[in-house]
């Protein structure tokens, strides 16, 4: 397409040199990469298409970053482009000379007066999607890839993270199926778009006239090498479009081989198949009541169940606090507890704070400690949702202590996480199991110190979100070990099964429990009490 090239090569050269103060994934990313990464060709004509300068209005900057969407797509950038046009208008926002888009000189007032279909808005959760895919593919979560979607309106945002997860809960098991059409594997941005069709036919019932097209659209959209692909992308899924035998036939998805080995090791194969069962049916919504009043089923754990996808903030109850989101599997470890009115607990690792407001829900003096004053923050929101209260302190766990020796404390380590893949399908793509020798190490010295700070038989809960011994069973073992006197408590707690006990007294949980129910986290529960006598 023709364009005219404006002469302003002192901006080209001035957004090339200045480093932009937005990381590209999330301000929590300390280190993420830059504009300066960005195209700079397709860098330099999407400021020419914005270079009339003027301040943006918040009001009006997600219309102009649509407009410079539009503008970008007219010019064949693809999406670096586009991630280039939304950090420029953010950088307005900071201060920074702020550039609106000249719809005389790009010469297609038509497209950009077009109103947005609902096609469009489809389109928009899509490419959303394939921002975070492509996001997940260089190391990110999808919590911190989020502000990729920042400027869809909020139900596209939405939807692009359900295909974002819907992609990534079955990305291997697709490419298995896709395998046998491709003459050679495509450039990473068509293969994203070939997933997402492929799922979106297959899994998730979308016809396949519209899925095709649309992919058809995205990889044109992407650059002058998408363009190249188009043809392929069409033919490719046209055959997938027949192709739901074959898909039935293949398992869900496999977990990584430093998972599934000890997975299969400690519960034998079938459990590791309805592990990664569970894993590609996803998660549903849980809440933890605050008092009697709570949407959604009533578990017998005391937590209640929802379908997935159900939008929180439009629940009843939420403005006023009267429940927060937890899964049922996280809210044992509280229950297992059992905080007594006016105990003295310790919440060591305690953000984002499901299980603060549990402690403080149930009357105890709770002080929540934990390493992350931004994470922190969160566990204050969340009191103040649910109007309760604790007394917070960013440090160290280990380097905490608190006046006077404590009831009980509750230790939610950090860890592999490897328990939250249902919810977190892209945590198998981003890890390699490195560092767990590290994470086990910390685990234990946290466990010890916790033990430091109770009073002599106070109680210390012990909990993982794991699914790996290492961080569960194994640990259990190793504190008893270095601890003679220390005792394990039956973990009782309303609807806990007997089948959940380990042998050793620990409340082992996995997303295969409860198939017929939805699920839950993989977890691993310990209740420690500390000898009564002074050592
Ligand atoms: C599994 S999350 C805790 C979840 C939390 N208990 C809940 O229920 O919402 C682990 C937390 O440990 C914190 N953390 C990691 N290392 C820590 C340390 N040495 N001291 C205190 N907190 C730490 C992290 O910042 C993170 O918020």
């Amino acid at each position: 397409m023709a364009s005219k090239r404006p002469a302003h090569p002192r901006s080209r050269i001035r957004q090339r040199a200045r480093p932009s103060p937005f990381s590209k994934y999330s301000a929590d990313r300390a280190q993420g990469p830059g504009i300066s990464e960005i195209d700079a060709d397709a860098l330099f004509l999407v400021i020419a298409i914005a270079h009339r300068l003027g301040p943006v209005a918040p009001a009006q900057f997600d219309r102009q970053v649509q407009r410079l969407r539009l503008a970008a797509a007219l010019f064949g950038l693809g999406q670096r482009a586009l991630c280039g046009g939304r950090q420029i208008l953010a950088v307005g926002h900071g201060g920074f000379p702020c550039f609106a888009l000249d719809e005389v000189n790009l010469g297609k007032r038509q497209a950009l007066n077009k109103t947005r279909t609902q096609g469009q808005a489809r389109d928009g959760a899509r490419s959303g999607a394939l921002r975070l895919l492509a996001a997940v593919d260089d190391g990110a979560t999808l919590d911190e890839a989020g502000a990729l979607t920042d400027r869809l309106a909020p139900a596209e945002r939405a939807r692009a993270r359900r295909l974002a997860l819907e992609v990534l809960r079955r990305a291997d098991r697709v490419d298995l199926l896709l395998a046998p059409m491709l003459a050679r594997r495509p450039r990473p941005e068509i293969m994203r778009i070939l997933r997402l069709a492929a799922v979106e036919m297959l899994a998730l019932g979308e016809a396949p006239h519209g899925a095709v097209n649309a992919a058809v659209a995205l990889a044109r959209a992407s650059g002058r090498k998408g363009q190249a692909a188009a043809g392929m992308v069409n033919a490719v899924l046209r055959k997938i479009a027949g192709a739901a035998e074959a898909w039935a036939r293949l398992s869900p998805q496999k977990m990584p081989f430093w998972l599934r080995a000890p997975v299969v090791a400690a519960w034998g194969e079938d459990a590791a198949r309805a592990i990664e069962a569970a894993h590609e049916a996803g998660a549903v919504l849980d809440l933890t009541p605050k008092g009697a009043d709570c949407p959604g089923e009533a578990l017998p754990t005391g937590s209640h169940r929802l379908p997935a996808g159900t939008r929180v903030s439009a629940l009843p109850g939420y403005a006023e606090g009267d429940w927060w989101v937890q899964d049922a599997a996280a809210a044992l470890a509280v229950r297992v507890l059992d905080p007594q009115p006016g105990e003295r607990v310790a919440d060591l690792c305690a953000a984002p704070g499901g299980k603060t407001l549990q402690l403080a829900a149930a009357g105890a003096e709770v002080t929540a400690v934990d390493i992350s004053e931004l994470r922190l923050a969160r566990v204050a929101e969340n009191l103040a949702r649910c109007g309760l209260q604790a007394r917070l302190v960013a440090a160290d766990a280990l380097d905490w202590r608190p006046d006077q020796p404590l009831d009980a404390v509750l230790l939610d380590a950090p860890c592999s996480a490897t328990g939250t893949i249902r919810r977190h399908p892209e945590l198998p793509r981003i890890r390699d199991g490195a560092g767990l020798a590290e994470l086990t190490g910390l685990q234990a010295r946290l466990i010890d110190h916790a033990l430091d700070l109770l009073k002599p038989g106070g109680r210390l809960i012990y909990a993982t979100c794991s699914l790996l011994p290492a961080e569960g069973e194994d640990q259990l073992a190793a504190v008893l070990a270095r601890h003679p006197g220390l005792v394990v408590e039956p973990p009782r707690a309303p609807g806990v099964e007997p089948d959940w006990i380990t042998p050793q007294g620990g409340l082992r949980l996995r997303p295969d429990l409860w198939p017929e129910r939805g699920g839950m986290d993989g977890f691993f529960i310990a209740r420690l009490r500390k000898s009564a006598e002074r050592t």
